[in-house]
């Protein structure tokens, strides 16, 4: 299934007709540069194109009222006068003859964007819309938005499908407050935003935009603010608020529809944002959201304002939307300690909502939302000195890497009687092994696993290796007779100058894991239900679940908030995930285990499985084949120590890993 694009030209036919200097940014070159971006690195015409519709007076009244809908529907007649008149009761927003028509369209965009996905004719898509939404409210315009583009398409969605669950993300760099007065009483509607604050002192200037608003009523813990007091925020700052709030909440919430505020204010070289997250941060956003909802989502435009990092930031996401292999992210410090201070008190303001974050921390002793306002002086000051080091427009950035898709997306090495899954190709060629090898191979195991066709095996093993790290292939599965050993191999052999970096996912137990090396060059993290507090070291993690690998519950908050930081900061160049007989893994959690690995690596992801569980052949082809994992069913609560000891163990780890800090 493909990749819906919505964008009618149209919607950058209005512009601000008179001086206003709040509102100077919002131009309809945002809009053009954008799609021309598309079109020229040839991702547009990989999309498919679905027309804009102007959204009906009873869908706009899904979220607006009859007073503020009539008001509007006038501004197309009134002259320059009567507009400006009209534009000051509202705030940073302007009105034009042509306006009324476009937020129509940008409704409309966004309702059409959530039919596509929802009759299946595609798996997820992007609007490219203006005027935007996030921050338009039941009866006033405001920040340069007429209707709510996001709020309507989840209204609609829950009245026109049934749609149960509707998680929201808003990574625009400002609080869409209009989307969070719309749900903050709907527990179907789960509203998670970041935003600049500055403790107050940035625009909307709302209290209700710190981390204390967690909802209301029945909606209480579906709101969920993430203030950034600080700029200059950067990739770590973002995935750690997704690894360590977002996604344990997505994940427990399980939404069935995901609607993305797309704001790219919050990229670098933004005159609003003045953050320092790079463009190719939204191909990994945009990712680790695609395993919900069965990989239903719709991106709607909202904010950005530097037109090159705009361009840039909605080519990363399309690009990630339409299934193309992942940049690595390189150098991630770990999140500062403003970024910490933020997430621990999201965490800790809904430990009492979401099961996921009940061993959160208390919030921290510099609690920051009693931070008194400061003195306008005390601004003035900060904003001179720190003028110079803060990223505004003249910040520099590399392009985005390019992101190319190998000519084998899946291969397979299999014993010669067992059928190749659909979709992968089997790997027969194979060179020749060294005799060097053969032999140690052979000195290794007495065991028959290097037997004649054992031999064959491993060197078509090492010939898929080689071609995942030259990205002639994507990704991998391998059945061998005993996973034990060829993992061993595997690590030990990697003489491939071109892997500095093997990370080892091991799911089930295994007795020895001590040949691991401690010089870096391989990172294992085993999953299963062993306690083995002695072997520990920087490179070598157990993580132990009480119940093992059958309780989903447990295995996915580990995934989330530990292998996810962790292999962002370990940046590999191979995953090797390896399946021990027996594990108990559930097949849901197997096929988001590897869905979610696809973010390292660019992809290349080596899966090792013992040939008598190749039952489960099927459903790893198809999360190796990019299709969305299922949702994880009515997780149950964490078992409290597993959850306990999953803290205590991020503690522990977190001065070797930067990336596991929750708590400032
Ligand atoms: C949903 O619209 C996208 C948006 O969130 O980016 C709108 C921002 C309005 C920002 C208003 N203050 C501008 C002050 C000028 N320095
Ligand atoms: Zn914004």
């Amino acid at each position: 299934m493909g990749t819906a694009l919505l964008y009618d030209e149209e919607m950058t036919k209005y512009k601000l007709l008179w001086v206003d200097p709040a509102c100077k940014i919002e131009v309809p070159e945002r809009l053009i540069v954008s799609y021309e971006a598309l079109v020229r690195s040839g991702l547009s015409d990989r999309c498919i194109s679905i027309p804009a519709r102007e959204a009906s007076d009873s869908e706009i009244l899904l979220v607006h009222s009859e007073l503020y809908l009539e008001a509007v529907k006038k501004t197309p007649y009134m002259t320059l006068e009567d507009l400006k008149e009209f534009t000051l009761q509202f705030g940073d927003v302007y009105f034009h003859p042509n306006i009324y028509h476009c937020a129509k369209l940008a409704s409309g965009s966004a309702l059409q964007l959530v039919d596509s996905v929802m009759t299946g004719k595609v798996r997820n898509g992007i609007a490219l819309v203006r005027p935007p939404g996030h921050h338009s409210m039941h009866g006033a315009a405001n920040g340069f938005c007429v209707f709510n583009n996001v709020a309507i398409a989840a209204r609609y969605a829950k009245q026109k499908y049934g749609v149960k669950r509707v998680l929201i993300v808003d990574w625009d760099i400002h609080h869409g407050q209009g989307v969070q007065y719309c749900f903050e009483d709907d527990p179907s509607v789960l509203y998670f935003s970041w935003h600049r604050y500055e403790h107050q002192n940035f625009w909307p200037n709302l209290r209700e935009s710190d981390y204390d608003s967690v909802g209301k009523e029945s909606g209480a813990g579906f709101n969920i603010n993430v203030p950034w007091n600080n700029v200059g925020m950067e990739n770590s700052d973002y995935l750690s608020v997704f690894c360590h709030v977002l996604l344990p909440v997505a994940y427990e919430f399980c939404p069935d529809l995901v609607l993305v505020c797309a704001g790219f204010d919050s990229a670098i070289g933004d005159p609003e944002g003045e953050m320092c997250a790079t463009p190719d941060i939204f191909a990994h956003l945009t990712h680790l959201l695609m395993n919900l909802a069965g990989g239903k989502l719709c991106a709607v435009l909202e904010g950005g304002y530097n037109l090159t990092s705009l361009a840039q930031s909605v080519c990363q996401t399309v690009q990630t939307l339409l299934g193309d292999p992942l940049p690595q992210l390189a150098n991630l410090r770990g999140p500062c300690k403003s970024a910490i201070e933020s997430l621990q008190c999201a965490r800790s303001a809904h430990r009492r909502y979401w099961s996921f974050l009940k061993h959160a921390a208390d919030p921290p002793m510099t609690d920051i939302s009693t931070k008194h306002v400061k003195s306008a002086m005390e601004e003035e000051e900060k904003t001179e000195m720190a003028e110079e080091e803060r990223c505004t427009e003249g910040k520099v950035w590399p392009e985005p890497p390019e992101r190319l898709c190998p000519p084998v997306c899946s291969a397979s090495v299999l014993p010669d009687d067992v059928a190749c899954p659909d979709g992968l190709k089997r790997l027969s060629s194979s060179k020749d092994l060294e005799p060097l090898l053969v032999s140690k191979l052979k000195n290794r195991f007495r065991t028959a696993a290097v037997d004649g066709d054992g031999v064959t095996t491993f060197s078509r093993l090492y010939t898929l290796i080689e071609k995942l790290v030259v990205n002639e292939i994507r990704n991998g599965l391998v059945l061998v007779p005993d996973v034990a050993a060829a993992m061993m191999c595997v690590v030990q052999d990697l003489t491939s100058d071109l892997v500095k970096r093997v990370l080892v996912v091991c799911v089930g137990k295994e007795k020895e894991l001590d040949y691991i090396t401690t010089d870096g060059k391989v990172l294992v993290v085993q999953i299963s239900s062993e306690d083995s507090e002695e072997q520990r070291s920087k490179y070598y993690i157990p993580v132990c679940l009480k119940k093992g690998c059958s309780d989903t519950s447990g295995f996915i908050q580990a995934v989330l908030g530990l292998l996810l930081p962790l292999g962002y900061e370990y940046n590999p160049d191979l995953v090797l995930l390896v399946r021990m007989p027996g594990s108990g893994v559930v097949d849901s959690m197997w096929q988001q285990l590897i869905g979610l690995l696809q973010g390292f690596a660019k992809g290349h992801t080596l899966v090792l499985m013992q040939v008598n569980e190749k039952a489960c052949m099927g459903s790893t082809a198809s999360a190796l084949l990019g299709h969305p994992a299922p949702p994880l069913q009515d997780l149950q609560t964490p078992f409290p120590e597993d959850g306990d000891a999953l803290e205590r163990l991020r503690e522990r780890l977190q001065a070797d890993w930067k990336m596991l800090q929750t708590t400032s």
